[in-house]
């Protein structure tokens, strides 16, 4: 297979795994389908369309990489070790915060189309 073709396989493998394995992943895909019926429904503009599309991409790819750390520190150390508890709480932090930003976005596109 052509390098290139491997790391996209690669990294379809990586997503499959987030969608079989990962609650928060699945949750993040089902979130993705109903904002994109919401989308469709309200009749969003391309400038907003590719706002929300900034958004399905940064959240996924956040949470993606937030279990990417989470296997590496459970790879480096099955014992309990407070620099271990930081790491995965930093990575969640990041998620969080692109989640709750991400929300207040959505927020200012969807409500005053809807009032
Ligand atoms: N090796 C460790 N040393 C210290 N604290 C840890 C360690 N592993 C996990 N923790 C603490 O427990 C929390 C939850 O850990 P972890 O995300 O691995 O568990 P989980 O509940 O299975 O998460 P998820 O459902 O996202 O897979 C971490 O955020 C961290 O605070």
């Amino acid at each position: 297979m052509h390098p290139f073709l491997k790391s996209f396989h690669y990294a379809l493998k990586g997503i499959r795994h987030g969608l079989l394995t990962e609650r928060n992943f699945r949750f993040h895909a089902f979130a993705i389908v109903v904002v994109s019926i919401s989308g469709i429904l309200t009749g969003l503009n391309a400038v907003e369309w590719s706002i929300i599309f900034i958004l399905f991409g940064g959240m996924t790819a956040l949470e993606l990489i937030n279990t990417a750390i989470e296997k590496t520190i459970d790879l480096v150390t099955k014992e309990m070790h407070p620099l271990a508890g930081q790491a995965k709480d930093l990575a969640a932090g990041a998620v969080l915060m692109f989640a709750f930003f991400a929300a207040i976005i959505g927020m200012i596109i969807f409500i005053p189309k809807w009032f």
